[in-house]
This record gives C-alpha cells, sequence and structure tokens, in this order.
C-alpha cells in the first residue's frame, strides 16, 4: 500500500556551477595547448622535453578524470518527517562497529561509538548494535559491558532531552548550565549523567592500566591466556532489549589461526554479516569504524528516507555518509580532512550513479551485501547455488528471507548462539562465495572500495548525503607518520584493485557500471601511480638547474604564457573550492602541499608495495591507524596557534621527500654560488631559465615541512638516519646530473 503513495521521501536537485564548469574546462584546454605546444616543438629539445611532455599528459589525464567527476553536483533534501507516516512500522537496522587493537584503538574510544549508536533516535527495539573485536581484548570486552550498564541512563537521558551529540565523551565537553539557564530538574540529571560517565571512564582508564582489566573470570575467563592472531570465537550477548530501551548489544570476537587468511577488516565484517543475519537479520545496515560516533541523531531517519520508498528509490544500494572529524586539527595541517574532495567530489557523484563505499558512516541494504541485483525479488531465483553462503543451515534461511524481502519468525537473539559461532568460524568461507562474489571483496587494503565498486558494477545506485549537522564524526589520523601510513595504505589498496584479477578497466565497461562513475573508479584506483610524475616532474628543475637545461619555455617566448596561466587558473580555481566552503586560506596551502608530499612519499611506497606482492616478495598487510585517546592531552602551544609542527619517524617513507629538498637546495646553492650559469648567458637556446628557478623554489616551499625538520630534534625532527639516506641519495643524484652537463 506504501508504494502507491506517489510523493517521494527525499528529492535530489542539480547545483548551479557555472564558474566552476568554466574555470575547470578553462585549465582543461590550457593543459591541452601545453601538450600541443610540447609536442610541436619535442623535435628541438630532448629528453627533458619528452619527460614534461609525458608527466604533463598524466597530469592532464588526471584533470579530465576530476573534471568529470565534479560536473554535476547536486543536493539532497529528505523528508524524514513523512517517513513514519508512510512507514507505522520502521524497518530494523543492524549497526556494526569494528575495533582491532586496544592500543591503538583505546576502548573508551570504541564505547563512545557504541553509546552514540544506542542512543540514536530511532525505537530501540528495532535496533542491534554488533562489535567486532579483531584484537580479541578482554579490555575491550570489559569496557562495552561496563558501558553497557551506563547506557540505560544514558539513552534515556538523550531521548528525553534531546541532545545533539550522543557520545557523551564530547557531549560532557560542553556544559549546558553555565551557558543558558535550563530548569532545575535537567540540571540535576545531567550532573548524575556526568558522574556516571566520569565514573565508567575512570573504570576503564584504570583497567587499562592493569595488564589484565580485572580478575579473567567469570564472563572474562575465555579471554584468559589467549592469543590475539590463534583463538577461538567468542561472542557474548552483553545487552538484550527486553524490557529495556536500549537496543542488543553483541561482542564478537571471530575464530582467528595462523593457517587461515583473515582478511582484516574485510573479514571481520563478512563476520559481523552472518551473526547479525542469524540473530536479528534486519533489512539495512550502518557500519561505522570503532572511532566514529553519531554526531546527528536523525541519521537513520535521513538516511532510510533514501532507502525505503518509491520503487525508483529502491535502485539504491547504499547510503554513503562523509567522513568529518572531530580532532580537526585548525587547517588541516596533514591535509586529510577532505572537505574540498566530498563537498565537489562527492556532490558530483551523488549526481551521477553515485559515490563509492568509503568504510564507515555507511547504510548497506543486506540484501545487497549478499549479492542481490537491483530490480524485483525475482532475481533471487537465480541463486541456484545457494551453498555459495556457506554451510550453516540456519543462515541460509535467514539469507533467503533477507533476499526476499521476508521477516520470518524471529527467536530470541541468544537461540542462535550455536549457529553463530559456526558462521564466525574461520573455515567457515572455504568453498563459498563471501569475500569473491558477495560480502566484503577481499584482496585489497581498500575493501570498501573494491565493495563498493562490486555492488556499482550490478547496476546498483549509491548516494552521498551530507547533513547538518555532520552525521559521523571521526578521527583523523595526527602527525607525519600516521597520515603517511593511512595514505600508503590507501594507495595500495586502490593499485591492488587496479592490478587485480577483475581489473576493473577492463571488466567494468561490460557491466552495469555507468560510463562516468566508471571513470572515476580509474581516478581512484591510479591515486598512487601520480606518484612517479609527480616525483619526476617535481625533480625537474632541479635537474634543469644542475644540467643547465630547461623544461619551461624561455621568458622571451610567448609560450610561456601557457604554463604561466596554468599555474594561476590551478592556483585561482582550487583556492575559490576551499573559500567557498568557508575554509581559510591556510587550509587550501596545506592541502596543495600535502597533496605533493603525500603524492612523492605515502604513493610511492604504495606502489612499491604492489610491485613487491605481484613479484610474490610480501604481502600486503592493513596498519591501524593510531587514534588519539580524547582531545590529545599534551597540546602543545603550535597546535593552539593552528600551525601544528609536521612529525617525522624513522619509517623509510620520510627519505624521497628529504631526498627531493636536498637536491634542489643544492641546485639553488650551486645557482647562488654562481657555480651555474645565470639565466641564458648565452643568449641562446640553452642554460637555465627563471621558470627553472621558481619552479625549484616553489618545490621547496611545499616542502617547508622538511625543510624545518632537518634542523628540529625529537619526533619534529627528521631523523639523522634518513638525512643520511637521503644525503647519499642525493648526493649520486647530483653527481649524475652534473655528469650529463660536463
Ligand atoms: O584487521 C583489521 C584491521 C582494521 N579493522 C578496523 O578497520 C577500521 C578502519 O581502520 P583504521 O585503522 O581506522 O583505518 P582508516 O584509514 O582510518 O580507515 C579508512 O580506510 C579503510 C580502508 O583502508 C576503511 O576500511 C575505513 O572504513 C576507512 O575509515 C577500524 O575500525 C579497525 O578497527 C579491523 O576490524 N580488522
Ligand atoms: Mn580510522
Amino acid at each position: 500500500m506504501a508504494n502507491e503513495i506517489p510523493f517521494p521521501l527525499y528529492h535530489k536537485t542539480a547545483r548551479k556551477n557555472t564558474i566552476q564548469r568554466a574555470l575547470d574546462t578553462t585549465l582543461l584546454f590550457l593543459l591541452i595547448s601545453l601538450l600541443f605546444y610540447r609536442l610541436l616543438s619535442l623535435k628541438t629539445h630532448g629528453f627533458v622535453w619528452l619527460l614534461a611532455f609525458l608527466c604533463e599528459s598524466w597530469f592532464t589525464f588526471f584533470w579530465f578524470l576530476i573534471v568529470n567527476a565534479k560536473w554535476n553536483p547536486v543536493d539532497i533534501k529528505t523528508y524524514p518527517q513523512s517517513l513514519e507516516p508512510r512507514f507505522p512500522e520502521l524497518p530494523a537496522v543492524d549497526m556494526f562497529v569494528t575495533t582491532a587493537d586496544p592500543v591503538r584503538e583505546p576502548p573508551i574510544m570504541t564505547v563512545n561509538t557504541v553509546l552514540s549508536l544506542l542512543a540514536v533516535d530511532y525505537p530501540a527495539d528495532k535496533l542491534a548494535c554488533y562489535v567486532s573485536d579483531d584484537g580479541c581484548s578482554a579490555l575491550t570486552f570489559y569496557s562495552l559491558v561496563e558501558s553497557s550498564k551506563f547506557a540505560k541512563l544514558w539513552v534515556r537521558f538523550c531521548k528525553k532531552y534531546k541532545v545533539q551529540v550522543r557520545a557523551p565523551f564530547r557531549y560532557f565537553l560542553e556544559d549546558p548550565i553555565s551557558t543558558s539557564a535550563p530548569n532545575l530538574e535537567f540540571k540535576e540529571e545531567w550532573e548524575k549523567i556526568k558522574a556516571e560517565y566520569e565514573h565508567l571512564w575512570l573504570k576503564i582508564k584504570e583497567a587499562s592500566r592493569k595488564s589484565a582489566p580485572c580478575n579473567l573470570t567469570h564472563d572474562l575467563a575465555v579471554f584468559a591466556n589467549i592469543e590475539t592472531s590463534n583463538h577461538p570465537t567468542i561472542i557474548k550477548i552483553i545487552g538484550e532489549n527486553c524490557e529495556e530501551d536500549v537496543p542488543h548489544l553483541v561482542y564478537i570476537s571471530r575464530e582467528k589461526r595462523p593457517k587461515y587468511p583473515h582478511h582484516f577488516k574485510a573479514g571481520a565484517m563478512n563476520v559481523l554479516s552472518r551473526v547479525s543475519g542469524l540473530m536479528t537479520n534486519a533489512p539495512f545496515t550502518l557500519n561505522v569504524d570503532c572511532d566514529m560516533f553519531v554526531n546527528n541523531p536523525q541519521v537513520v531517519r535521513e538516511a532510510l528516507c533514501q532507502l525505503v520508498g518509491r520503487e525508483s528509490e529502491r535502485d539504491v544500494g547504499f547510503i554513503q555518509y562523509p567522513q568529518c572529524f572531530y580532532n580537526a586539527t585548525k587547517d588541516d595541517p596533514y591535509g586529510n580532512q577532505m572537505v574540498v574532495l566530498m563537498e565537489y567530489i562527492g556532490r558530483g557523484l551523488a549526481g551521477l550513479q553515485g559515490p563509492p563505499y568509503s568504510g564507515t558512516g555507511c547504510f548497506h541494504r543486506r540484501k545487497v551485501i549478499y549479492g542481490a541485483w537491483p530490480g524485483n525479488a525475482a532475481s533471487i531465483n537465480d541463486y541456484e547455488a545457494m551453498k555459495e553462503f556457506g554451510k550453516s543451515e540456519e543462515f541460509l534461511e535467514s539469507a533467503t528471507h533477507a533476499l526476499k524481502g521476508e521477516k520470518g519468525i524471529r527467536k530470541s537473539i541468544s537461540d542462535y548462539l550455536e549457529a553463530s559461532f559456526q558462521v564466525a568460524a574461520c573455515d567457515y568461507e572455504s568453498g563459498s562465495s563471501w569475500g569473491t562474489k558477495f560480502g566484503w571483496i577481499y584482496g585489497s587494503m581498500t575493501e570498501d572500495v573494491l565493495t563498493g565498486l562490486n555492488i556499482h558494477k550490478k547496476g546498483w545506485k549509491s548516494n552521498f548525503h551530507l547533513l547538518d549537522p555532520p552525521a559521523f564524526l571521526g578521527c583523523a589520523p595526527t602527525g607525519g607518520p600516521a597520515a603517511m601510513t593511512q595514505q600508503k595504505r590507501w594507495a595500495t589498496g586502490l593499485l591492488e584493485i587496479l592490478v587485480s584479477k577483475s581489473n576493473p578497466i577492463v571488466f567494468t565497461l561490460t557491466g552495469n557500471l555507468q560510463f562516468r562513475l566508471y571513470l572515476f573508479y580509474i581516478y581512484l584506483l591510479s591515486w598512487g601511480l601520480t606518484s612517479v610524475p609527480e616525483l619526476c616532474y617535481a625533480a625537474l628543475p632541479a635537474y634543469c638547474i644542475i644540467a643547465n637545461s630547461h623544461f619551461l619555455p624561455k621568458v622571451q617566448d610567448p609560450a610561456i604564457l601557457i604554463p604561466v596561466a596554468i599555474f594561476v587558473t590551478y592556483n585561482m580555481l582550487t583556492l575559490r573550492e576551499y573559500l567557498k566552503v568557508d575554509l581559510s586560506f591556510r587550509a587550501w596551502w596545506n592541502n596543495m602541499r600535502m597533496a605533493r608530499i603525500t603524492a612523492t612519499s605515502a604513493y610511492l611506497f604504495g606502489v612499491l608495495a604492489v610491485v613487491l606482492k605481484l613479484l610474490g616478495l610480501s604481502d600486503t598487510v592493513f596498519e591501524v591507524t593510531q587514534k588519539d585517546d580524547e582531545a590529545s592531552e599534551d597540546e602543545d602551544d603550535d597546535e593552539i596557534n593552528g600551525t601544528a609542527k609536521f612529525t617525522f619517524d624513522e619509517s623509510p617513507i620520510f627519505v624521497p621527500g628529504t631526498t627531493l629538498l636536498l637536491v634542489h637546495l643544492t641546485a639553488l646553492l650551486s645557482l647562488c654560488l654562481g657555480l651555474r650559469p645565470l639565466v641564458h648567458k648565452d643568449g641562446q637556446g640553452s642554460g637555465v631559465g627563471l621558470g627553472e628557478v621558481l619552479c625549484s623554489l616553489w618545490v621547496v616551499l611545499c616542502f617547508r615541512p622538511f625543510m624545518k625538520g632537518l634542523f628540529r630534534r625529537g619526533k619534529y625532527g627528521i631523523p639523522s638516519s634518513t638525512i643520511f639516506k637521503s644525503t647519499s641519495l642525493a648526493f649520486v643524484l647530483v653527481c649524475l646530473g652534473t655528469a650529463s652537463w660536463a
């Protein structure tokens, strides 16, 4: 009946972006002109010209792909107030949280994420929260048990007073009592809840200080003598929603054995899908990383508006919310807050088939996870081989219900415990299609993008939904090493997809992937590859100075206007994008220079990791990002001033950047000392031009954090071993450069 009501629960409207399109195309036109100019004059110039041409061809191609992604931005408007009138019986939603390491991911963080999910503005009996712990940590389990006691008070309090931020560690940062004059009852309750939370916080803090959170007896006995990478399944129902107004809470630590690859987060997500399929089998799922709490309690209703409703809305497979961060350092010094990326590319993709799946803050249709195709339930009959789902009869039954959109008869969740242990075992997937045809797909460190691509290939759409206030807030890596590790993993994972046996470039053209989204995937998957042209191009000016050559037209050549125009347009255009979303000039600059730094270091190592994997020399590993506990406790003055110092460690990842900088410094120094002929002494074609010198200065400016790092000590300084390696490398490179001159 509900299907017959004509008005939709959400609207997509195109955004006007004439100026942006004009600027974007101007730049594209200029880039192409430069390529033509290079081609026409290739004969009179040597190797340097050719290298510049190759790099610029790649940049032009990339720019075309970016323009394609940004071209059709949309706004999404939802009508959550109409949801209940149309669907008096709201659908159930299963919520997944993954955590993997109690040290890098402090349990108090996971607890806050879980509390925010439990307190979301939605009927509690329709929700269930499943926590996967790949760390198999007694501390995490203990923290969850303790917090489930607090959850009863917390959920009631949030719903009664319509609290916005439902993660207590953020909520209690502000004091509503001193800022406004609320009623007495609120004041009393607020103080009581705050004290309760502080008590919980203390208990967890205390427990994390000890080697074991408390005596490993009773419920904790199973954790005694456990090895993180070799242990049986542990599943505990921490809270069962019976008479309380709190959703179910289930703890899962899947079985791990050294013999069986566990596939990192993708493996964990598949276990979560199966256990929840048995226990509650909600038609929709939400998954977040352990550091990502609900910041907008309406988010479930908001997402459902896009998932239920008219027939035409039913081919939306998942709703992706942007990654926003609560610990965002002012002006984005590590260039990883991705605000502009979300605003322009995210919105643009929502105007196409939809954004990629980015791993957290995403609502899926359960049947999409099970590999269903868009369209009607009819396609279920295509599932001739139900054994693809694995050997559990009970799971098969639940999956059939999910695929057909039926509810089935539900027992109490504890009745499914035994079957849950079966589907969480590490040999369960043997002979099944989990991780290959459906579920979270294995084989990439960015399992999210691979999984999303697999869904898009079937023709499912997705939506990108920017909410105000933001739907979820997570924790962005701070500091050089953590930021680089994350970017390296992304570059690795994306390249792994590019070179995988189902190489999307070849195979997706035949599928149901929209051509323009296909172009976007090519862009995304090649992120790591940009490192090569970026590094070559960044080295060119220094090479030219040292080898007494030039890669840009001379100042007196009118053709110099093309690269100048490119430089000006590109910077204006990107700056405009930042200013338009209320970001500062400084944030723009930080992102520009971090893009250069990341490309020439983290991405380069991503490429290396994939090459080593292809050669069979080493396998790729998911390195979990270090998350800072609470708001960083030891904030130093610099961070408050918004000029956070870049941090370094011994990792080789900092070698290319340091080398590049040293080479440029050497080149510039040799100019100053007059060792190199300055600006075309001979008045002829050869000799260093002004362009090369300015470019070299620009590179040094981009690598200023490294420059400072050369002179600083401790975590703010580049370790002397790195400086030593880089100096040796730079020496060799400079010698090679001078050799070609002599
Ligand atoms: O073996 C593992 C490794 C990781 N995780 C979880 O995966 C999530 C993401 O890990 P994190 O270290 O925070 O990586 P990020 O780079 O911050 O994550 C981004 O990138 C990942 C892909 O590289 C996506 O999976 C994430 O959703 C996305 O937020 C966390 O909840 C982890 O607990 C596991 O459950 N098992
Ligand atoms: Mn993360």
